[in-house]
């Protein structure tokens, strides 16, 4: 037996970190960024106007007022993308747009909402100082300066800051490929009739979704029966387009567990048993060098058997910090019993206590139904309490450690 930080280490100090790619910005997206990425130019490029408005000189209007505007000629509009070069000389004033280039000689922008708008002759009824909504050169970024280093996530707004020092591609690690295999000959596909002792097969799905909730690219393969020969042939098969493969099913003390059966001393794979609940049996190792993690059959064991050890794991292929789940200390609202010498991870539901302060406070509560069958409570529980080895009657108001699951 092992425990839940023993199995993770192991995983975590086999598995590959993906090698990088040059993607187009798009296909990047999600992907974990493996270059720094310096801005080229500065951002603003050029002083421009923050308001659709009058370029001035600031002295000229520095006592217009309701009672007295200033009355200044327009020279003209500058829009955004103009690229004349204009300027202004004192007692004269442009009409200016939003991102317009800042005419030389004009120190600030009067927003049209101060003035009468006019087009020849603009009157100006309030003052404003020298830089008034004026967006300076380099206030955003610097030429030169690194923008998103190795390790950042591409989200939607690390995108749009790449797009805006003109990268139209980035270096990446790759979202992983996962393929998702579930075993058992008692599986039939959602959508089809069951004969007795049959059941619809949940796992590949729920797998398959928290692989792409993980930041990776889920293929659901369709689930095989319990045959040595059809499993180790489909397992060998999805090599060929997988960055790490998950199984479900098949890993216990059963005479048919066939991923037990098949694995066992092939590649590195090991199986172990881990000192928790649910997630008992685990195997873990390599096949040809890809990552293979075997998971228990029944689908909660499964589903927190992804989130303690296969999250982590694609994080860490990616070049991410192998992080648990995001994890709140919170008020348990129910005495508890854990079986001593086991992490127990309960289904449960965290809800946020609003105080009169700024501190944060959530109570937790376990769910009715704690088997590792019950599905039922772990679809609408949105957290996992986490009980140490150590714990055994655990009463209610006790502080506990909860992950919050992905929502
Ligand atoms: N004698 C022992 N029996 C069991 C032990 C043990 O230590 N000694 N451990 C138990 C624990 S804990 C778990 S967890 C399970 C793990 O079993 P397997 O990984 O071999 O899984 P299966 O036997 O194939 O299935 C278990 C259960 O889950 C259902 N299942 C499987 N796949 C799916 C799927 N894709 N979708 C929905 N449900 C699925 C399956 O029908 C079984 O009911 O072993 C215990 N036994
Ligand atoms: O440990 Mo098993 O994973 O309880 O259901």
């Amino acid at each position: 037996m092992r425990t839940v930080d023993e199995h993770l280490a192991d995983i975590l100090a086999n598995v590959p970190v993906l090698p990088p790619l040059d993607l187009a910005l798009l296909e990047a997206a999600g992907s974990v960024l493996a270059e720094p990425v310096t801005a080229p130019v500065s951002l603003p490029p050029f002083d421009n106007s923050a308001m659709d408005g009058y370029a001035v000189v600031s002295a000229d209007v520095a006592k217009a007022s309701e009672a007295e505007p200033a009355v200044l000629p327009v020279i003209g509009d500058i829009a955004a993308g103009d690229s004349g070069v204009t300027a202004i000389r004192p007692g004269l004033a442009a009409r200016i747009m939003t991102g317009a280039p800042m005419p030389a000689g004009a120190d600030a922008v009067i927003p049209v909402e101060w003035t009468d708008g006019g087009a020849a002759t603009v009157r100006i009824n309030r003052s404003a100082p020298p830089g008034h909504y004026i967006r300076r050169s380099g206030e955003d970024v610097r030429a030169g300066e690194i923008v998103a280093g190795p390790g950042t996530r591409l989200g939607a707004a690390q995108l749009g800051m790449l797009a805006a020092v003109g990268r139209a591609r980035a270096v990446v690690r790759p979202k992983p490929r996962v393929v998702v295999l579930s075993t058992g000959s008692e599986l039939r596909e959602p959508g089809s009739e069951l004969a007795p002792g049959q059941i619809w097969d949940s796992n590949s799905f729920m797998l398959t979704a928290a692989v792409i909730e993980a930041g990776g690219v889920g293929y659901r393969q369709t689930m095989v029966e319990d045959d040595p020969r059809k499993v180790l042939e489909t397992l060998e098969d999805q090599l060929m387009r997988a960055d790490a493969l998950v199984t479900s099913g098949g890993v216990s003390m059963g005479v048919r567990d066939v991923v037990k059966e098949v694995l066992t001393g092939v590649g590195t794979v090991q199986f172990h048993k881990v000192r928790m609940r649910p997630g008992k049996p685990q195997g873990f190792g390599l096949l040809e060098g890809t990552p293979i993690f075997t998971l228990p059959g029944n689908p909660v064991s499964a589903y927190v058997s992804f989130q303690v050890f296969v999250r982590p794991a694609l994080r860490a292929m990616q070049g991410l910090a192998p992080e648990p789940l995001p994890t709140v200390t919170a008020v348990l609202a129910e005495d508890l019993k854990s079986p001593a010498g086991l992490t127990h991870f309960l289904r449960a539901t965290l809800a946020h206590n609003r105080g009169t302060h700024m501190q944060q406070s959530y109570t937790v509560t376990p769910a009715e139904g704690q088997g590792s069958h019950q599905l039922a409570a772990l679809s609408s529980a949105n957290a996992l309490i986490v009980l140490p080895e150590d714990a055994v009657d655990v009463p209610a108001g006790s502080p506990v450690e909860v992950l919050r699951l992905p929502s």
